[in-house]
């Protein structure tokens, strides 16, 4: 009832129809996250003076960081509050003070208890950063009680600063109470018309407007309308907690057009922050001097790109994980499907794809690939010249599935962008390609990367280059590719013995001649690739497996 009284002086009578809006989506953008942000910030530096009073360094000579100032609660869980903003500043390179509200203990299962902070010591923490620290930005997030919004409020009329986002933490998403109804009269009266832009999920928007139906993005364009007209400069309604959305779209409104974010729902349990991260990073852009659609759009990228990372993390044994904010785990829990980073007996039976062959027998990269792996090849090189660079991409992703499935390691030839895009195994580079060193910078130290050798420097030199395999040939004339010179068996000899890295025969090599090729019998020599004697057959699979039974023959001879 209170509520409904509150709101009733403070809304419109009538809402408006909504506006037509811009839809945005995150397919179209870069992936990269710091693509829109130019502005580096630069790192304090210290000025030493031996044996003297330090002298206070004017502002002019500052290299000044820019700073966001976080009024929040903490997690003992780590996920949200306080510590999600400290490692979002610290991913966005912004630097973060922090003034608590509340300690809670927390976890994966819920909040098993809050310790709210007295507001005469928020009020004196407030003090001692803003007078002290030249913030630029302030993000609120759990503001437990109407004392501390209105200590909160006092603070920053004393100690202006360039913009101030308001997320108004009103439940976890476990569904536990972090504020209670008493803050809602601070919030709408006094913190949102103050607000640069205040960040509502679709329950606290529903909340502040009086439990208002929240089910559509319909809806939530109304509700941003509706609390633009408390006072906030703009409001971005949340919607990742809307029923039955295949998309987590959220609507931006700046109080004349409305903006639909969309991009697509990141299928994880690890969600637990991703509303204090989306809104600290919003500030840390704002801190930068992005505006304000631009901030909200990098830091929509940031959450998303960070819940895909993350996707398969897990920590705790409750419903709502944490996630990575420094985009670091996937590398581990993607390449723990692979038992090792790379086993050299892996060169065996080394199948390479040709999309000719491919076409000419009517078959699609994947089909090829399926039929290889279960005739036995132990490692699969996707060699696609002719193919569409979105298409590619595609096509290797479900091979990568396919050979995941039975434990054998996917490369891409040439192509370190699509190896990036789908996250192979590896890639095999040639000699004109750009160095392997450069592509071991590139892809990081758990990827596979081969390299095709002729001569022994070159064998060498992908030794020192961390290159993990060599390629050696053509072994035999191949039609496979043109003006490639044939070296024989006595060059593939003298590479091998040369190579300090495991090596793989290439080049014309088949049912006839693979069995003279593995019984050369120098150490590093350690499989045969083949393309033509796979691919340009009418049934790769029974090829595969007699070619497999051939190799395996002539390995266990005595050489
Ligand atoms: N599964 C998901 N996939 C992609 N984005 C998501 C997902 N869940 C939430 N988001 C995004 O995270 C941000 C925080 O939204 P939301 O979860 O609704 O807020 P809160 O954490 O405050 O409840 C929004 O930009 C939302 O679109
Ligand atoms: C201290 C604190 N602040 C904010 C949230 C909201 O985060 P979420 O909605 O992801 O649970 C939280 N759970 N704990
Ligand atoms: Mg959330």
């Amino acid at each position: 009832m209170a509520t409904a009284q509150l709101l009733s002086s403070h809304l419109h009578p009538q809402i408006t129809p909504p506006l037509p809006s811009k839809l945005i989506t995150n397919r179209f953008w870069n992936c990269n996250t710091d693509s829109t942000n130019n502005q580096t910030p630069h790192f304090l530096k210290m000025q030493f003076q031996p044996n003297s009073t330090p002298t206070p360094i004017s502002e002019s000579q500052h290299n000044k960081i820019p700073h966001l100032l976080t009024v929040a609660g903490s997690d003992s869980g780590s996920g949200a509050g306080i510590q999600a903003d400290l490692k979002t500043c610290a991913a966005r390179r912004v630097y973060c003070s922090t003034v608590i509200t509340a300690v809670t203990a927390q976890n994966t299962l819920g909040v098993q208890g809050v310790h709210m902070v007295p507001e005469d010591f928020v009020a004196q923490q407030l003090n001692s950063v803003l007078s002290d620290m030249n913030v630029d930005v302030v993000k609120t997030g759990m503001l437990p009680s109407l004392s501390v919004v209105k200590v909160l409020c006092q603070s920053l009329r004393k100690f202006p600063v360039k913009a101030l986002v308001v997320d108004p933490v009103m439940v976890s998403t476990s569904g536990d109470i972090l504020a209670g109804p008493s803050v809602l009269a601070g919030f709408r009266e006094e913190l949102l018309p103050m607000a640069d832009i205040v960040t509502p999920n679709v329950k606290e928007a529903s909340a502040l407007l009086g439990d208002v139906p929240m089910k559509s993005v319909s809806d939530m364009r109304t509700a941003a309308k509706l609390l633009h007209d408390l006072g906030p400069r703009n409001v971005l309604v949340k919607g990742g907690d809307l029923p039955n959305s295949s998309d987590a779209i959220d609507v931006f409104f700046d109080g004349q057009e409305f903006y639909e974010l969309s991009s697509p729902r990141v299928n994880t349990r690890n969600t637990h922050g991703t509303g204090c991260t989306l809104a600290s990073c919003i500030a840390a852009e704002l801190a930068k001097g992005s505006s304000m659609l631009s901030a909200v759009k990098i830091a929509k990228r940031f959450v998303e790109s960070a819940l895909d990372y993350s996707r398969d993390l897990v920590i705790g044994n409750g419903a709502q994980g944490p996630f990575d904010h420094f985009l670091a785990f996937k590398n581990i829990s993607q390449s723990s499907c692979r038992q090792d980073r790379f086993n050299p007996n892996d060169l065996f039976l080394y199948a390479v794809t040709d999309s000719r062959m491919n076409s000419k027998w009517g078959r699609s990269i994947t089909e090829a690939v399926k039929a290889a792996v279960e005739g036995g090849a132990t490692i699969v090189q996707l060699r696609e010249k002719d193919v569409e660079t979105r298409d590619f991409v595609d096509a290797a992703k479900v091979c990568l599935e396919i050979c995941r499935s039975y434990g054998v390691p996917l490369l891409i030839n040439d192509r370190i962008d699509v190896a990036l895009a789908c996250d192979a195994d590896g890639v095999h580079i040639g000699q004109s390609d750009m160095s392997a060193r450069l592509a071991r910078t590139l892809l990081g130290p758990e990827k596979i990367i081969g390299v095709s050798c002729k001569t022994q420097e070159q064998a060498h030199q992908a030794w020192i280059d961390d290159a993990d395999y060599i390629g050696s040939g053509g072994v035999y004339p191949t039609n496979t590719k043109a003006n490639n010179r044939t070296i024989g068996l006595d060059g593939l000899r003298e590479v091998c013995k040369a190579s300090k890295l495991p090596v793989v025969a290439i080049g014309g090599i088949g049912m006839s001649n693979a069995g003279d090729v593995m019984k050369l019998g120098v150490p590093s020599l350690k499989g045969v690739a083949v393309v033509s004697a796979l691919f340009d057959r009418e049934c790769i699979l029974t090829e595969t497996r007699n070619l497999h039974a051939v190799i395996s023959e002539a390995a266990l001879l005595p050489q």
